[in-house]
């Protein structure tokens, strides 16, 4: 089931190698967050069954960033499938065909309770410099409407974008798109390598759907005080 929460929700991101501390930080914040992310970092490191034991907590937002020709991907979201995911995510960039094909995988293998696929933009990491330095001349905000356009029409049922963008995303294609956010960090928050940024409460006044939130969480000396604070932050 595609989730939509009514104001944004937060999404944990766990990123670590250690099952055991994933199990804790998902026990810990389970009941502060409405989905946790896993990534390449836990996957790579203890596969499907590991992901299966952190996903009993609360639902799963699977984000490995799918990029590869069409019928690898649809081969790779038919599995990932298998571990029921509430969210899936491929690069925008990886084209229309790619996009089409996991949309069309996720349908097939996943029915009524299918993932949401997500397209990703403009990794949030990514600064103008550094987005013209992989030849592409356009600024990242131009590059993200390109590509959520793309994406979109290809069948993606939302987007990863930074919050800068959110708004200018919700003014054209209105509000049904899911918009997932990263780069989401709280005042006075180390930025890290997060480039495109903003405050919880300014993400989800732009109409975030879901703000995506790793260390600001994670590195915290009370991870649920943290996801706490961040969700009244919200309600505020
Ligand atoms: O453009 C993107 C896409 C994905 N991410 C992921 O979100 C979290 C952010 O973690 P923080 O610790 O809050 O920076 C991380 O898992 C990334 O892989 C992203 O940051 N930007």
């Amino acid at each position: 089931m595609i989730p939509r929460p009514g104001r944004a929700g937060i999404i944990a991101a766990l990123d670590t190698g250690a099952v055991e501390r994933a199990e804790a930080w998902a026990a810990a914040l389970a009941p502060h967050v409405g989905c946790l992310k896993l990534g390449l970092e836990f996957f790579v490191a203890h596969g499907p069954a590991a992901v299966a034991r952190i996903a009993r907590h609360a639902p799963l937002f699977l984000d490995l960033k799918f990029h590869d020709i069409p019928n690898t991907v649809a081969g790779a979201v038919r599995s990932a499938c298998a571990l029921r995911p509430a969210m899936l995510t491929v690069h925008a960039s990886g084209g229309a065909p790619m996009i089409e094909a996991a949309r069309r995988a996720a349908e097939a293998e996943g029915g009524a309770g299918r993932p949401a696929i997500l397209a990703v933009t403009v990794l949030t990491s990514t600064d103008a410099a550094t987005l013209a330095a992989t030849g592409v001349p356009a600024d990242p905000a131009a590059q993200v409407l390109h590509l959520a356009r793309l994406a979109l029409d290809a069948g993606a049922d939302g987007l990863v974008c930074a919050p800068p963008e959110v708004a200018p995303l919700r003014a054209a294609h209105g509000p049904g798109p899911l918009l997932v956010v990263p780069g989401v960090r709280p005042a006075g928050s180390a930025r890290d390598d997060q480039s495109r940024v903003a405050t919880p409460a300014e993400a989800a006044a732009a109409g975030a759907s879901w703000l995506v939130i790793g260390r600001p969480i994670t590195t915290a000396p009370d991870p649920a005080a943290a996801a706490a604070a961040i969700a009244a932050e919200i309600a505020a």
